[in-house]
């Protein structure tokens, strides 16, 4: 179950390599709002996303999408906040300020990843989140990131 259109679909003038859909040689993940504080994105791997092994996905691609899909949530969740429409009004901008990952398992590169994030904690300057990511059913990582808001020029 997911809420409405893409997070990144209303956000203004992204071109990050995740998550923006101004990159054409992105990633473009999608990310949807289920219910007040979580969000969920699938993402399908494409062959050259591997890992050594080919059969796996590459680490960095993997904290890339986690990445995208945690700060992309905390851009939503600031405009919600605002009482305003993701992309309406004045620009709200986070980056990212941490990002921790654990990988405890593969992920197999010809499977879609699902993950879900958490909004844990916000403050006017931060958004706390988890994540969780699997592949196959199977938790393959588990994330924590702090989102920091920064101004519109950054
Ligand atoms: C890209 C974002 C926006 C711009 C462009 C938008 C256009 C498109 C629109 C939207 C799409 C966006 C989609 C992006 C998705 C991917 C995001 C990325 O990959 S971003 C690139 C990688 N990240 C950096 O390059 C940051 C580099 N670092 C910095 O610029 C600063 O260090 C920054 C902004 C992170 C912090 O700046 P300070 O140091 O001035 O902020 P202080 O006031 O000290 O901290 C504010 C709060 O955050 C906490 N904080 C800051 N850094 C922390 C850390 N490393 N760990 C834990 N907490 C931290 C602090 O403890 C503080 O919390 P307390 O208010 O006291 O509760």
């Amino acid at each position: 179950m997911r809420d409405g259109a893409a997070i990144q679909d209303q956000i203004p003038d992204n071109h990050c390599f995740g998550c923006g859909p101004q990159n054409d040689h992105g990633l473009q993940i999608k990310s949807y709002w289920r219910g007040e504080n979580e969000s969920v994105c699938e993402f399908t791997p494409l062959p050259h996303h591997c890992a050594g092994p080919t059969r796996y996905l590459n680490g960095g691609i993997i904290a890339t999408v986690i990445d995208c899909h945690t700060i992309c949530t905390a851009i939503a969740d600031g405009y919600r906040q605002a009482g305003r429409d993701t992309g309406t009004g004045n620009k709200i901008w986070y980056a990212t300020g941490k990002l921790e990952v654990q990988y405890r398992a593969p992920a197999e590169i010809d499977e879609p990843v699902e993950l879900t994030a958490k909004i844990l904690e916000r403050t006017e300057r931060k958004t706390v989140l988890s994540c969780e990511l699997k592949s196959a059913g199977r938790l393959c990582a588990t994330a924590n990131v702090v989102a920091v808001r920064v101004p519109d020029n950054w």
